[in-house]
């Protein structure tokens, strides 16, 4: 992520890849603020052991696409609503409008939570243990919304 600031809502990310056995690998790295850290990171991230990456950032957030500018891995962008921003549109914009040939999936705004499970998604497509758990979650979810209208139901 780009700052510190940005922790409360990519924890939600780190959680639930711990939540599936994922190991999590947690930094931060500013295009803007520390870019020979950024490059470094970015140009040798499949080499070091990484499957997918995660970035998060607010306002002019250039960090994502330029995580992808330089790895080959898959980077999933996670829109933060920062502190000073227009209501989360800067973020989302800057995030979301990647040129061609150079791809950030783009979560919703603050949606550090679906990040953590797609980024699990894309390694359950080759790891069966990982795939199980997923399955299960999402059981877990439709289980959720029956009793909750269960309730609703009784309720009257
Ligand atoms: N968008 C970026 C980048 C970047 O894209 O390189 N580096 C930091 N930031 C963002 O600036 C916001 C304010 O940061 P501070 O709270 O540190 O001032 C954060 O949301 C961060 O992600």
């Amino acid at each position: 992520m780009g700052s510190t600031s940005d922790l409360p809502v990519m924890q939600d990310a780190i959680d639930i890849l711990k939540e599936f056995g994922i190991t999590v690998d947690v930094d931060i790295v500013s295009a803007h603020r520390t870019p020979e850290k950024l490059f470094d990171f970015g140009k040798n991230a499949h080499t070091n052991g990484y499957s997918v990456i995660i970035a998060g950032a607010g306002g002019a957030a250039h960090l994502p696409g330029m995580v992808a500018s330089l790895s080959p891995l898959p980077v999933i962008g996670v829109p933060v609503k920062s502190s000073n921003s227009i209501d989360g549109w800067d973020s989302v914009l800057s995030i979301l409008q990647m040129p061609g040939g150079v791809p950030v999936a783009t979560v919703a705004l603050n949606g550090a939570k679906n990040a953590g499970i797609l980024a699990a998604q894309i390694i359950g497509s080759s790891d069966a243990e990982i795939l199980n758990k997923i399955q299960s979650y999402k059981e877990g979810l439709k289980e959720k919304v029956i009793k909750g209208a269960e309730e609703v139901q009784k309720r009257g």
